[in-house]
Parts: structure tokens; C-alpha cells; sequence
């Protein structure tokens, strides 16, 4: 096999002593568990994580799941080759060969050595320079730049044996998922909140979802849908908890009591209550959306103001800071995209005002509400909450 090992490189600048060795553990815990059922060995060592890769899997199928692992850096295919140096050279030609296959440019490269065992005839400039000068003579159309090379050989001479490495290919980074804590994601059935669950899972928290479905004003099959987001955010979680909200009775006592260009506002102001009630019971620390500030009525700064004032808790927006492409980028990344466009109507679009207020105030809110019994139609709501938990499904990767 061209590669039996892979080298993870993880950590954030700056964690150290006690917080240093519990990312590592639940990084490793959680890489087990990403890769489980397959044919692999994860080790630590030097401060690295390695992950050795046994007969029935390919090393591609393993990194292919590692890319979406929470606090991995990067990850390289790593090449074992016995403590030769003709042995050494012959891998070095065959990886460098391998990665130029594709580049139609002259490529530029260095050779980078580290010598743990310093039994080796070799010191590690010495390793470095050997191996530059046999590529070259070896391989067409290469050129060495030692400041901006295209590409980086690796030779690490170890006790038993050389590794050669090269190919760098990123991971997410941030926090392995459960080392910040648990929060409850309002998903919908949209591009934004699957994306801004995976922003929250990438900070390293643990993933619960809330999702209001409006049956028989909306299909099963919107709520199919959103099922298979929570799904698809499990493969990154390892667990999804999903709470499916019946909303038909709030919405209706809204159509019924409270002015038509505020029914969005207070829908949405139900919403983050009855999140609150739920993520306390699940002892969920913050509410996540996918909202971010824009022109459209629910996403004013007036309005998030007037929605947030009934709740405490910190509600998490990771997706104030980017744009339209760079959502929908992140969204096709992680494999949510595809199931998001499907056209299922959503229960703000069923119920969506001529002439929404674009600028709610709270006053004008509570003023609204008050032909409501707010207590107790959220308390209904939250005990017919029906739980769905998604375990990750190997097999959808
Ligand atoms: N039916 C719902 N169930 C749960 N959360 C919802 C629902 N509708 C909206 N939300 C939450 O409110 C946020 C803002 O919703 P809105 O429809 O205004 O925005 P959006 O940009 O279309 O979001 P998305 O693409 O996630 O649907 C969503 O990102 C989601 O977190």
C-alpha cells in the first residue's frame, strides 16, 4: 500500500497544560468514534496523533472522514519506509512523482528532514540535501525553492523506520465537539442553520436541534427534510438529539389574537421561548441560529432585539460574519446543500404577513400579545415536543 499511516496535526495556539491534554483525549475519543468499524489503529505519540491503517481500508476512505473531525488541523498520508537510505530515496521519488502527476507547471519543492534517531548515519541538513539532490536527477521539470516551494517533502527518521510525507489536506480546526459545552440549534429546513450548527460544532459543542413544524399547514415532508439535516450534522456530532416543535396551535392563536404585520415577530418570539424551556431541560448552555443581519424583516437589529428580549440565554449567530457564497460554500462542503433546495415550504413562509413591520419594537410586542396565553400555549408546545436521535451512520459517508 502506497500509505499505512496518517499523521494528524491538531491543536489551537495558545491551549495549554490541563486544557492541552483534555482537547487531545476527547480528539482522540472523537476520532475513534468517527472512524469506527473501520480497520484502524489510533495512537498518540510526539505530541501528533497517528492513525495506522490496516489491510481492509484505504487510507483515502479514512482521511475522507478525518477532513470533518472537529480540532484536526490537517491531516497527511504518511509513507513507512525501512531505515535505508536507497530505500528512503525510492519512496521519495515515487510520492514526489505521484503528487506532480497532475501539475502541468514546472513544480517547485523542498525537502524538509527530522532526525529522532540519531543512530542514522545522516544528520538531518545531510538527509534534506541527499534527498533534494536524487529528486531532482530523478524527476523532469522540478525546481527546489527553499521559501515558497509548491510543495514540501517530509523525512522523519524515526527508531525503526522513515516516514515520508507531503500531501497536507485540511481539516475544520477549532475544538473537538464536546469540549465547549451543549447547545440547543434552531434548524429549519434552509441553507443557513445546518451551516450554522456545523460553525457551533466546530467550536467544539455539543449538538442538540429544536425544529417547529407546522403540520397539516406544512407537509411531512418538510419535516423529512429536516430530519435529514439533523442526520447529515450527525455525521460531524456523532449524536443528534432533534426536538420536533407542533407549532399549528401557536401559529393559529397568533392569526387569531395578534395584528398581521407583527405575526412574524411574536411566531419567532414563541420560538425562542420555547427553545429556552427545552434547552433548560436538556441543560443546553445557548440557543444557535442561522441568522445574520440583512434587509428582510425578521433580521433587522430592531427585530432581533425585540425577538431576543425573551430570552436570557446567549443565542449564538456564527453566520453574522459572512455572506450569501461563503454560507452556501460551507453548506455544499459539508453536504447539506442538496437537501436544503428541496422546495418543502416552511412554516414562516405558510404564514408570512402581507407587510411585515420591519422595525419591531418590544413594546409594541408584549402589546400584541396580550389576547394571548403565552404560558400556556408554550407549555403545550413543549410537552407534545416529540425527540428523534440520529446516531452517526457510518455508511453515509
Ligand atoms: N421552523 C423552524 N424551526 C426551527 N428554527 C427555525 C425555523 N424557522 C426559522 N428558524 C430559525 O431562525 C433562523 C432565521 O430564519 P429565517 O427564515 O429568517 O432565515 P433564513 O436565513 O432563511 O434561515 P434558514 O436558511 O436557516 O432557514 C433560522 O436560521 C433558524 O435558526
Amino acid at each position: 500500500m502506497m500509505y499505512s499511516l496518517i499523521l494528524v496535526r491538531f491543536g489551537e495556539i495558545g491551549i495549554k497544560g490541563k486544557n492541552r491534554s483534555d482537547f487531545e483525549r476527547k480528539l482522540v475519543e472523537n476520532i475513534v468514534q468517527m472512524l469506527k468499524g473501520m480497520d484502524v489503529r489510533v495512537m498518540r505519540a510526539d505530541g501528533r496523533i497517528w492513525v495506522r491503517v490496516g489491510e481492509r481500508d484505504n487510507y483515502a476512505e479514512v482521511i475522507e472522514r478525518l477532513r470533518f473531525v472537529p480540532g484536526i488541523v490537517s491531516v497527511s498520508p504518511v509513507r513507512e519506509v525501512p531505515l535505508d537510505l536507497e530505500e528512503i530515496k525510492k519512496s521519495a521519488v515515487e510520492i514526489m512523482q505521484r503528487l506532480i502527476h497532475t501539475s502541468r507547471k514546472p513544480v517547485t519543492f523542498k525537502v524538509e528532514s527530522r532526525r529522532a534517531n540519531k543512530q542514522f548515519p545522516l544528520s538531518s541538513p545531510e538527509i534534506a540535501r541527499t534527498l533534494g539532490g536524487h529528486l531532482l536527477r530523478h524527476i523532469p521539470d522540478i525546481k527546489v525553492d527553499v521559501h515558497e516551494p509548491d510543495l514540501v517533502l517530509w523525512c522523519e527518521v524515526r527508531a525503526n523506520e522513515a516516514y515520508i510525507y507531503s500531501e497536507v489536506i485540511p481539516g475544520p480546526g477549532g475544538l473537538p465537539v464536546g469540549a465547549s459545552g451543549r447547545v440547543l440549534l434552531l434548524l429549519s429546513g434552509g441553507i443557513d442553520s445546518p451551516v450554522a450548527g456545523w460553525m457551533a460544532l466546530k467550536r467544539g459543542a455539543e449538538l442538540e436541534a429544536i425544529h417547529f413544524h407546522s403540520f397539516p399547514f406544512t407537509s411531512e415532508r418538510a419535516r423529512q427534510k429536516v430530519e435529514d439535516l439533523a442526520k447529515i450534522l450527525a455525521r460531524y456530532a456523532g449524536k443528534v438529539r432533534l426536538h420536533v416543535v407542533h407549532f399549528t396551535e401557536v401559529q393559529k392563536a397568533i392569526r387569531q389574537h395578534c395584528p398581521e404585520e407583527l405575526s412574524i415577530t411574536i411566531m419567532r418570539r414563541f420560538m425562542f421561548r420555547i427553545a429556552d424551556r427545552i434547552a433548560h431541560q436538556r441543560k443546553a448552555l445557548a440557543l444557535v441560529t442561522g441568522e445574520s443581519l440583512g434587509q428582510v424583516a425578521s433580521q433587522t437589529l430592531e427585530s432581533m432585539y425585540t425577538i431576543n428580549h425573551v430570552t436570557t440565554m446567549p443565542v449564538l449567530r456564527p453566520l453574522v460574519a459572512l455572506d450569501k457564497t461563503e454560507i452556501m460554500r460551507i453548506a455544499k462542503e459539508i453536504g447539506t446543500y442538496e437537501t436544503s433546495i428541496l422546495p418543502y415550504e416552511d412554516c414562516c413562509t405558510i404564514f408570512l404577513p402581507k407587510s411585515p413591520k420591519t422595525r419591531p419594537r418590544v413594546d409594541e410586542a408584549i402589546e400584541a400579545e396580550q389576547n394571548l396565553d403565552i404560558e400556556s400555549l408554550v407549555k403545550e408546545a413543549v410537552e407534545k415536543t416529540e425527540t428523534v436521535v440520529f446516531q452517526r451512520e457510518t455508511e453515509s459517508f
